[in-house]
């Protein structure tokens, strides 16, 4: 895979990729860099967290000059987080050509993103509704746009905003560069494309060469009744570093996480009514780990890039495929390893098979984690964290307590009261949630074999990988296409505070593209 050096990237670029921690490009970027910074239109569809942000933002910053005080470059997105997130990694690449980026969201003060307006910014990053308010006001003038990008394409026609973009990109120059990038592009892509861009190329990362994330996928049949003990047992086996549990309603979140912190969990809540503060505050704490546990409902699903995400749990069925593979792959990002447990009521098994189907992906089945599960693995994060606390070595002052506690106490009996106080921090409080209605199986049958081209998604295959489970048997053409020996990996240099480490594309389980929804 190509280091980033062999675009000819200006020294002040490369130096900030070099700074994140990028070492070689993923597979999307080394397609698309090269076309993007050509000039030319684009569509680029690449597994969720495989770097699409840096793919179009490399590009972007190349192309303008350091002394440009205009707004050139528009980046829309369909939510608020994802705004603020792309600013984020885009200010990053920027930072030494001394480029300003600025998201523009609904919520948020509008006085205080006209005054950061001022500051020339020549890089808006925003969700529709918001920007067209700016524009309204004359706080914002497309008139200099050259390039434009819609991240999330797809979703922010399904939420609803293909007149807001229409209108938006009326107002850009036609001269412009225009790319959309997606996960997923299903068909009514092609209508915005057709109506947006020229000629674009597309650029799809094919499977035999995919990055994709490693994302171990499970699901557990639960009676709608049994959901929240069901959560709070894995919650306890797997006490994930980091997990994103996804609601349906925005009900179901705020009941959800109001009962997790009932029983103890360190959770949150997420969803579009709540206020942008409140928003932003949970999503500050969740990134800074202050909190382990998001609730959110599909606000969060897509795009969201926060490190450490070992878990997600669909509490809730998502509604279409699509959502689930961009739920999931909040997971399993920038070559780390996820786990993705989906939870099933009986009645809605034929919709977990139409997903499966429509991913070309078999969801492992797995048995409800039993009490005892659930118990040993409390006293298993318990005993770690007695183990940390001994390797720090750093509790002289109690040493004296424990010599006279042993002479009076047996050590077994000891050890094991302490273990039970620090352990016990979890509440048996009764929980009782309002059910929500099963999700209904599709009636469409994916028409599997049409979906392959036009998305790039030529049949993929399970990779063969060792997952936690002892390795699943290959769904399909597990031995296609010889990927699976590159052993190297895109993992950023640093290293974050997931549980594995940089993972390679070597490890690759399966990869694909659809369009049957
Ligand atoms: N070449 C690279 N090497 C290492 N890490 C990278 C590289 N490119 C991007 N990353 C990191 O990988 C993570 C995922 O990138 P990004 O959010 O752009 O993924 P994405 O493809 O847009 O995913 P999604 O479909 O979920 O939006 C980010 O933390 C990003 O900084
Ligand atoms: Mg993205």
């Amino acid at each position: 895979m190509k280091t980033f050096a062999e675009f000819g990237l200006e020294p002040k670029v490369l130096q900030a990729v070099t700074e994140m921690g990028f070492e070689e490009s993923t597979p999307i970027q080394a397609k698309a860099i090269p076309i993007a910074m050509s000039g030319a239109d684009l569509i680029g569809q690449a597994q969720t967290g495989t770097g699409k942000t840096a793919a179009f933002g490399i590009p972007l910053i190349s192309k303008i000059p350091p002394e440009e005080e205009r707004i050139v470059a528009l980046v829309m997105t369909p939510t608020r987080e994802l705004a603020i997130q792309v600013a984020d990694e885009l200010g990053k690449l920027a930072r030494y050509k001394g480029i300003r980026t600025l998201p523009i969201y609904g919520g948020q003060d509008i006085g205080r993103q006209i005054r950061a307006l001022k500051k020339k910014p020549q890089i808006i990053i925003g969700t529709p509704g918001r920007l067209l308010d700016h524009i309204n006001r004359k706080t914002i003038r497309l008139d200099d746009v050259q390039t434009v990008v819609l991240d999330e394409a797809d979703e922010m026609l399904d939420m609803g905003f293909m007149e807001d973009i229409t209108t938006i990109l009326s107002l850009v120059p036609e001269e412009r560069q225009t790319m959309l990038f997606s996960a997923t592009m299903p068909p009514n892509i092609q209508k915005l494309a057709q109506q947006f861009l020229r000629n674009p190329e597309h650029v799809s990362v094919i499977p035999k060469n995919i990055t994709a994330p490693s994302i171990e996928q499970i699901y557990i049949e639960v009676h709608e009744r049994e959901k929240f003990e069901a959560l709070s047992r894995l919650l306890d086996m797997e006490s994930p570093d980091l997990a994103i549990v996804f609601g349906r309603t925005k009900r179901r979140v705020d009941e959800l996480s109001e009962a997790l912190q009932k029983r103890g969990y360190s959770a949150d809540g997420l969803h579009g009514d709540l206020s942008q503060n409140q928003r932003d505050t949970v999503m500050r704490k969740f990134r800074d780990g202050s909190i382990d546990v998001l609730v959110a409902t599909d606000v969060a699903a897509r795009g969201l890039d926060v490190s450490g995400v070992t878990h997600v749990i669909n509490f809730d069925l998502p509604q279409d495929p699509e959502s689930y593979v961009h739920r999931i792959g909040r997971t399993g990002r920038a070559g780390k390893e996820g786990v993705a447990y989906t939870f099933v009521t009986p009645r809605e098994i034929d919709h977990l098979h139409f997903i499966e189907r429509v991913t070309r992906q078999r969801i492992a089945r797995r048995p409800l984690p039993s009490l005892a599960e659930a118990i040993e693995g409390k006293q298993r994060v318990t005993a770690e964290r007695l183990i940390e606390i001994i390797q720090q070595d750093d509790f002289a002052e109690y040493k004296g307590i424990a010599i006279q506690l042993l002479e009076q106490y047996d050590s077994v009996h000891l050890v094991a009261a302490a273990m039970k106080l620090l352990t016990g921090e979890k509440k048996d409080v009764e929980i009782e949630l309002t059910p929500e209605d099963p999700i209904r199986a599709k009636k469409r049958r994916p028409d599997i074999r049409s979906s392959g081209r036009r998305f790039g998604g030529a049949v993929g295959g399970y990779g063969g990988r060792n997952s936690r489970s002892g390795g699943r048997g290959n769904g399909y053409g597990g031995g296609r296409g010889g990927y699976g020996d590159s052993g190297r990996g895109y993992g950023r240099s640093e290293g974050g505070r997931q549980r594995a480490g940089g993972r390679s594309y070597g490890d690759v389980r399966r990869s694909r593209g659809w369009s049957e929804e």
